[in-house]
């Protein structure tokens, strides 16, 4: 297999009154795309802001693009070829427009005014939202905010793709217009979700965190007999509800035309 695009090996991270990770390791390669699965606090959002610097660990190693990362001079240039999409939109939207927001990562990384617009409306229109230029960004829906958010950090182009709850807020077939747009880039990706439904459809193999590490997990799904498609999760550390019984019944559209 080709070189890691990121990497965590032996890593500690906590807050003041509690360790987060404890030992995780973690390889993401080209092509991979990858659930990142565990309970509400096990970590998710602190390895994803570890991978881009957000974060810096008590100790063990971050690894970008084959390079140890270890101050801020190291991670400015990882954040621009990795893409973080934050849990909650409004810490990724701080300009007046929309047009503004999405523009701001192609100025930012010097392309020019032409196109860095350019990149921002080509972006918008692929996500369903020509014509949003000129929204107010703070009274957009939380959906909308959602497929905003997602537009700033794809207008980069980046390499690689970090998504915290990627589909909160959206509706059923803005989330499935989201899917398919998803499936179609060319990119590895880590995504943290807690709609299974996506994790099974996105992702290419899965992790699972628990108790600060980091082991394999399975995704998968399958029709019961009375034909619904119900979706599993198998792994330590997964959320607990769903392993136990089996995950929410998610009535998925192929649930043998009834
Ligand atoms: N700024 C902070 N200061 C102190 N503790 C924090 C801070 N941010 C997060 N935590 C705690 O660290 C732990 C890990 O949080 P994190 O957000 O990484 O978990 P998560 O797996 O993403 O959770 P969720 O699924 O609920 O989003 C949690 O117990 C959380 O309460």
């Amino acid at each position: 297999m080709s070189a890691p695009l990121l990497e965590l090996r032996g890593l500690h991270f906590g807050f003041a009154d509690r360790a987060v990770l404890r030992g995780a390791d973690f390889a993401l390669h080209p092509g991979e795309r990858v659930a990142l699965t565990g309970r509400n606090g096990a970590g998710k959002t602190s390895l994803l802001h570890l991978l881009v610097g957000l974060r810096r660990p008590s100790a063990g190693q971050v690894l970008a693009f084959g390079e140890p990362r270890r101050v801020e001079a190291d991670f400015v240039p990882v954040r621009a070829r990795v893409g973080l999409l934050f849990q909650d939109s409004d810490d990724q939207l701080f300009c007046p427009t929309v047009l503004e927001d999405v523009a701001f990562g192609p100025l930012n990384l010097g392309r020019s005014r032409e196109q860095a617009r350019a990149d921002a409306e080509a972006t918008l229109a692929a996500l369903g939202l020509t014509g949003f230029g000129e929204r107010v960004t703070h009274r957009l829906s939380a959906g909308e905010k959602r497929l905003v958010a997602l537009a700033t950090v794809l207008a980069m182009r980046p390499q690689v793709l970090l998504l915290d709850e990627p589909t909160n807020g959206l509706d059923e077939a803005i989330e499935a217009h989201l899917l398919a747009h998803l499936e179609g880039l060319d990119l590895a990706m880590v995504i943290v979700s807690h709609d299974r439904r996506l994790l099974v459809r996105l992702a290419t193999r899965a992790v699972a965190l628990h108790e600060g590490k980091l082991a394999p997990a399975t995704l998968h799904s399958h029709e019961h007999t009375h034909r619904h498609a119900h979706l599993h999760l198998h792994g330590p550390g997964v959320d607990g509800e769903a392993a136990h019984t089996g995950a929410a019944p998610l009535h998925a559209d192929h649930h043998a035309g009834e």
